[in-house]
């Protein structure tokens, strides 16, 4: 049976003081795309920043690769997301290096020292994304696309056992988001789980995978109609 990745039960999402999901019962078993979908202000980023330890669980128990959040502490939360890899709508490159100074940073971050198995590491993930060639450039010099590829193999540097996406194609044209998705599902299709938060709906109808709706305060599975 698949390993489960992430499991929450009766958990409850608050802003401050404002209940912004509640009752929230899910499990995604290693190897599962789920998309989080939305209108905006339904809670998905809130949702995603909860498993990554930006938000704290204040009710209900959850799990994320075996990190439980409620006991989540402080100090905890780096070796968390060392295994998550987390993709932003705004890619969030650091504009004053370049694409292999940019991964280079979050190995030296990570713990990484040996340099010959750090520039093997870049190269690997770089390849990964069809950005090989690319490593010399810097973020203004990349398109939004390819922006976000590199976005993708940051996120892969540390092998992640979950992928949390929020709105990675949000900030791109109909044909780059296809491409940076084809990106995330051969990456998907190697083995990795990917939870991505999405209002893009041609991606879904294109791509279609178990998908979970945030509305009125509540999450749920929603079942896709055929196209
Ligand atoms: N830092 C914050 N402090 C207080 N309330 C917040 C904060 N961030 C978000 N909210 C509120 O929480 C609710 C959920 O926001 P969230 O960003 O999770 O929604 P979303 O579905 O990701 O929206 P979008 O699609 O626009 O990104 C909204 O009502 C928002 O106003």
């Amino acid at each position: 049976m698949a390993e489960t990745v992430l499991q929450m039960k009766d958990v409850d999402i608050f802003q401050n003081d404002n209940l912004i999901l509640s009752n929230i019962n899910l499990e995604v078993k290693k190897g599962e795309f789920v998309y989080v979908i939305g209108k905006t202000g339904s809670g998905k980023s809130s949702f995603l920043r909860t498993l990554y330890g930006d938000l704290p669980l204040s009710k209900g128990q959850a799990s994320v690769v075996d990190y439980s959040l409620k006991k989540l502490q402080e100090k905890d939360i780096p070796y968390l997301r060392r295994k998550l890899g987390i993709i932003f709508q705004d890619f969030q490159l650091l504009p004053d290096r370049s694409v292999e100074q940019n991964l280079e940073f979050v190995l030296k971050a990570t713990g990484w020292t040996e340099p010959a198995k750090m520039q093997l590491k870049i190269e690997e993930v770089l390849d990964k994304v069809g950005m090989k060639s690319k490593g010399f450039k810097f973020p203004h010099q990349l398109s939004g696309g390819e922006q976000q590829r590199v976005g993708i193999a940051r996120a892969l540097l540390n092998d992640p056992e979950l992928i949390l996406a929020d709105e990675p194609t949000g900030n791109l044209d109909p044909q780059t988001s296809v491409e940076v998705m084809k990106v995330l599902q051969e990456i998907n299709q190697t083995g990795r789980t990917i939870v991505m938060a999405t209002h893009d709906y041609a991606l879904i109808l294109k791509y279609p995978h178990k998908t979970i709706k945030c509305d009125g305060n509540k999450m749920f599975e929603v079942i896709q109609k055929a196209v």
